[in-house]
């Protein structure tokens, strides 16, 4: 079947990827961006409908809103994917990088959520099979269930946002299905050293750069089921196994 897919990020690595396979689908993809990468010029060539919009922006949130409920007939999933890894020491003050990370992983998914939710509902009773046809997916990190020293108002937001799993999955059944993705180490940054490569895989049984297929393969799932919400679903090569 056709759908209409929300992905914000996705102008680099998972986002971008997870853009690029469902217009190769033959989805209708909507993608938000912060950074105009040349990336968002090759989207916008496959047919994706593109916006501008930063997360920390509240005008920027609405506009991104209106455009969708006035210009889109129907939308079957949301993937949070947008995301800001902030480490505690970053130069701003605690309390801004806790608002920082809030911002973006809570404030702005729970705003797009709440807003769009008549068109997911709407879309899923398009179905002959209606229970769970719709989603949405927050993707948010192993450490919202460990903690992370260095990195604790972005953990604490991830967890957070796995909160609002368990509320929206709630809140939108049974038509809407809510799941987070809670992952490890799926891509390396470019300016990651070999010495950091080798402690970052030693963290799990399985040591491996795991890739973005990991993540597509397991939204793929997700949408196509009928009968998973309320979940999170690790892709951390069974880091909580070592
Ligand atoms: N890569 C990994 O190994 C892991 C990833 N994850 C999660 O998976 C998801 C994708 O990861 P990855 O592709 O590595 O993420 P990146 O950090 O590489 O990119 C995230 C995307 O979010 C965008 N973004 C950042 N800040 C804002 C903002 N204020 N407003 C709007 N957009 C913003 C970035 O835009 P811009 O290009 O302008 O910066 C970018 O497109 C994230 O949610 C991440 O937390 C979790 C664990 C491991
Ligand atoms: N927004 C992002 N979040 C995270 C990233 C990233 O690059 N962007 N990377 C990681 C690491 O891969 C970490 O999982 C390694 O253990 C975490 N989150």
């Amino acid at each position: 079947m056709e759908r209409t897919i929300l992905i914000t990020g996705v102008g680099k690595r998972i986002g971008y990827a997870l853009a690029k396979h469902y217009l190769a689908q033959g989805h209708h993809v909507i993608g938000t961006y912060r950074t105009h990468y040349d990336s968002i010029e090759q989207l916008g060539k496959l047919g994706a409908s593109l916006h501008s919009c930063d997360l920390t922006d509240p005008a920027a949130i609405e506009a991104l809103i209106a455009h969708i409920n006035e210009h889109h007939a129907r939308l079957d999933t949301i993937i949070h994917n947008a995301s800001d890894w902030l480490p505690d020491n970053n130069g701003l003050s605690p309390g801004d990088t806790m608002a920082r990370m809030m911002q973006i992983h809570v404030s702005a998914p729970y705003q797009i959520n709440l807003a769009l939710a008549p068109l997911l509902i709407a879309a899923a009773k398009t179905n002959d099979d209606n229970i769970g046809a719709s989603n949405i997916i927050h993707i948010t990190d192993y450490v919202a269930e460990k903690g992370s020293k260095k990195h604790i108002a972005y953990a604490a937001s991830k967890a957070a946002l796995h909160n609002m799993t368990l509320s929206f999955a709630s809140l939108l059944a049974p038509h809407v299905k809510v799941n987070s993705i809670a992952p490890a180490m799926i891509l390396f940054n470019d300016h990651d050293d070999d010495a950091y490569k080798v402690k970052a895989l030693a963290k799990a049984i399985l040591p491996k750069e795991a890739g973005n297929n990991e993540i597509i393969s397991l939204i793929d799932y997700l949408q196509n089921s009928h009968y998973v919400t309320g979940r999170s679903y690790a892709v951390d090569g069974g880091r909580q196994l070592k």
